[in-house]
């Protein structure tokens, strides 16, 4: 399925426990783990002292309860130019350092991998980088910045609790620039900010912190002048001091001759302290507690963009994402099957989610039009109206030749308030326990990245939940079985109109969205699904586009790749020199090779990019959108962005029964009563 929000399976076949995994090593059977692993050459862990104050296995999570370092990829989180947290894991880079007040290491950015995994620096980093700037930015304003440790960081050699585990605040005492390869970079080292705790990363059987009145304020590294650009840079290595300034001929040079790769810092750099300070204060909490801010009897608490947001679980500190419809559970049932670390906490909050009225999410004058006006952009596809066929729904139908059709029925005021219709769905699921939740996405740059929007399935499990997760239709309240009326009405209407045949839908996917909520770009094709697919829309309005996908319209893959199978749709770009080559080499008159070669050339001239949206529809509450044709699925795909905070979209679908275990197939089983079958009035 190209769909990018399913879940990856359990992984549990093959998975040993830790008392078997004991190496082998000939004639050290009897030794203790430790010494085993410094026999084979495994540097050993030393255990910390203490438990960080916030943690988290996945990087998603972390960055979604912790204000402070929101960015999920990167090094540093920056907002408005300033820096706030930074992340030091495996790749600190060459002359790094950590001990238990310290943090020595380089700043991101225009790095590549070789292929030993080391970084290598592409150009030079200058000031005006964004990570750089935002540093020295946090310098001079005396920001503090929040450090999170990642277990693959090397320097350490302390057994971390977790993969992310958050140090403390630091200051920024230092940012210089340094030579890598033949590159200039930068590195900064911070420092703790209270010194008088004995750090959680310190070594288990460490001494006692120095108390602060006995600690040395007032020696500083030597600093020197320059010969050549009369500029001043401390001394920070022990092998000799150098002139820091990049545009220097001294630069990186120790008594003239360039500095070696391995430079080890001067006990001096790596001891001083900087001036107790109590004006530098962080700007948020190193442990926010986003719990406390939340009135449950505020009708709009449970809705609100900032209530979908993580927290740090108050009994076990770990991030925990909202998962769940109505709140934040720290065990999660599905997460823990798929994970090597299981977390036993049982800490939940569970939010009242009071019902939010129809009033509250709809703009228009008594909910609704009586004849909703149609307006169309100039740039995106014009329908066919059909006030007739389907009154008293306006039909809206988007031809795409050759490969399907977009059919919207826009729903208005008789047909949302008639008795069992969309006001009274909208209403009525509310009050409903109807386990929404949110899924990871299968496809995303970051591992455990969760949908923005939280979902259920009912019927033949659909791959974007895990089969296991998908109920019966037979567990399906009346409101979920009335909307499958209604899908099953609006997808025959489109079917049969288009001269096909009508294939009953056996599954229905609900999702929810709260205030910020929505679906991204992705297609609802797979090889199990039929080729048609019906929404209804419930609650705010929201935009539907539709764009052709990238690899068709541009020709190539994301890695440039020619198109094994070209289409040429219409509106793909260089439409006529593709439809040209594609006609020359179905004829016989070009070869493969020079039909591969002539397509490379013609496409790889420009930048790619995605399409412009061909088809924008405005859902409104009631609203009905039937997609229909494989191809649509194939070619284009579609996103949803609703306005308001709270939506429902139910969507059903016709699953092909072969592809489905005999176990699920049964989920798909159901009988409408002859009240909720829909009539399309
Ligand atoms: O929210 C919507 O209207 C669309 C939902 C959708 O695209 C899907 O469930 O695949
Ligand atoms: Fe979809």
């Amino acid at each position: 399925m190209a769909r990018d929000t399913s879940v990856a399976g359990p992984v549990q076949s093959g998975r040993v426990t830790r008392s078997n995994r004991k190496p082998r090593i000939q004639g050290f059977a009897s030794l203790a783990p430790e010494k085993l692993a410094a026999a084979a050459g495994i540097p050993t862990l030393e255990p910390v002292y203490g438990q960080p104050p916030a943690w988290s296995e996945n990087r998603p999570e972390l960055c979604d309860a912790l204000p402070w370092f929101r960015s999920t990829q990167g090094g540093a989180y920056h907002l408005n130019t300033l820096c706030f947290g930074f992340l030091v894991d495996a790749d600190c880079g060459d002359r790094s350092y950590i001990d238990d007040e310290i943090v020595i290491t380089r700043i991101g950015g225009n790095c590549v991998k070789d292929a030993e995994g080391n970084l290598i620096l592409t150009k030079d980093l200058d000031a005006d980088k964004a990570t750089v700037k935002s540093i020295l930015n946090s310098l001079s304003m005396k920001i503090p910045i929040g450090l999170i440790i990642g277990n693959r960081n090397t320097l350490l050699k302390r057994k971390l609790p977790h993969r992310y585990n958050v140090m403390d605040w630091f200051r920024i005492t230092n940012v210089w620039h340094e030579k890598i390869g033949n590159k200039t970079g930068f590195k900064v080292r911070f420092e703790k900010l209270h010194l008088s705790e004995k750090s959680w990363w310190a070594a288990n059987d460490s001494t006692p912190v120095v108390p602060l009145e006995q600690r040395d304020f007032h020696t500083k590294p030597a600093s020197i002048q320059c010969q050549k650009c009369l500029r001043e840079s401390l001394r920070l290595y022990k092998e000799g001091w150098m002139c820091l300034e990049p545009s220097c001929d001294a630069f990186w040079k120790i008594d003239g001759a360039p500095a070696s790769v391995v430079l080890s810092f001067h006990p001096d750099f790596l001891s001083f302290r900087a001036q107790p300070d109590a004006s530098i204060k962080p700007h948020h909490s190193l442990v926010p507690d986003l719990l406390s801010t939340i009135n449950n009897k505020d009708a709009d608490v449970s809705t609100i963009r900032i209530t979908w947001k993580g927290i740090v679980c108050p009994q076990c500190s770990r991030c925990i994402s909202r998962v769940f419809w109505d709140g934040w559970k720290c065990t999660d049932d599905l997460a823990n099957k798929s994970s090597p670390v299981s977390n036993n906490c049982t800490f939940e909050k569970i939010l009242n989610m009071p019902p939010v009225s129809l009033r509250s999410v709809l703009d228009d004058l008594e909910l609704g039009p009586i004849k909703r006006a149609l307006f169309f952009e100039e740039k995106f596809a014009r329908p066919e109206i059909d006030d007739q066929s389907l009154f008293p729904y306006r039909k809206l139908t988007y031809k795409i030749s050759g490969i399907g059709s977009i059919t919207h029925l826009v729903s208005n005021r008789a047909i949302n308030s008639r008795k069992h219709g969309p006001n009274e769905l909208f209403k009525n699921l509310q009050e409903q326990n109807l386990a929404l939740r949110r899924y990871p996405l299968q496809q995303s740059v970051v591992a455990g990245t969760l949908t923005a929007h939280f979902a259920v399935n009912y019927g033949m499990p659909y791959k974007y939940v895990v089969s296991v997760d998908s109920k019966g239709f037979d567990e399906a309240s009346d409101e979920v079985l009335r909307a499958l009326g209604r899908l099953t009405w609006a997808t025959k209407m489109a079917v049969t109109s288009a001269g096909d045949e009508f294939l009953a839908p056996n599954e229905l996917l609900m999702l929810g969205y709260l205030e910020g909520m929505k679906i991204g770009y992705h297609d609802d094709g797979e090889a199990s699904l039929g080729p048609t697919i019906a929404t209804l829309s419930l609650g705010a309005k929201s935009t539907m586009f539709i764009r052709m996908k990238y690899r068709y319209y541009n020709g190539l893959s994301r890695v440039k790749k020619p198109l094994e199978e070209d289409p040429v749709l219409e509106h793909c770009k260089f439409e006529a020199n593709r439809r040209m080559l594609k006609d020359q080499f179905e004829a016989g008159q070009i070869s493969k090779q020079k039909y591969d070669s002539d397509r490379r050339k013609l496409l790889g001239e420009t930048k790619g990019g995605e399409a412009h949206p061909i088809i924008k529809i405005e859902l409104n509450h009631g609203d009905l959108v039937v997609m229909h044709g494989e191809k649509l699925q194939n070619f284009y795909e579609h996103s949803v962005v609703p306005e308001d905070k709270l939506r429902f979209a139910l969507t059903a679908r016709y699953i092909k029964p072969g592809h489905i275990n005999n176990h699920d197939r049964k989920k798909g089983n159901f009988t409408l009563t002859p009240d909720q079958i829909y009539d399309g009035q």
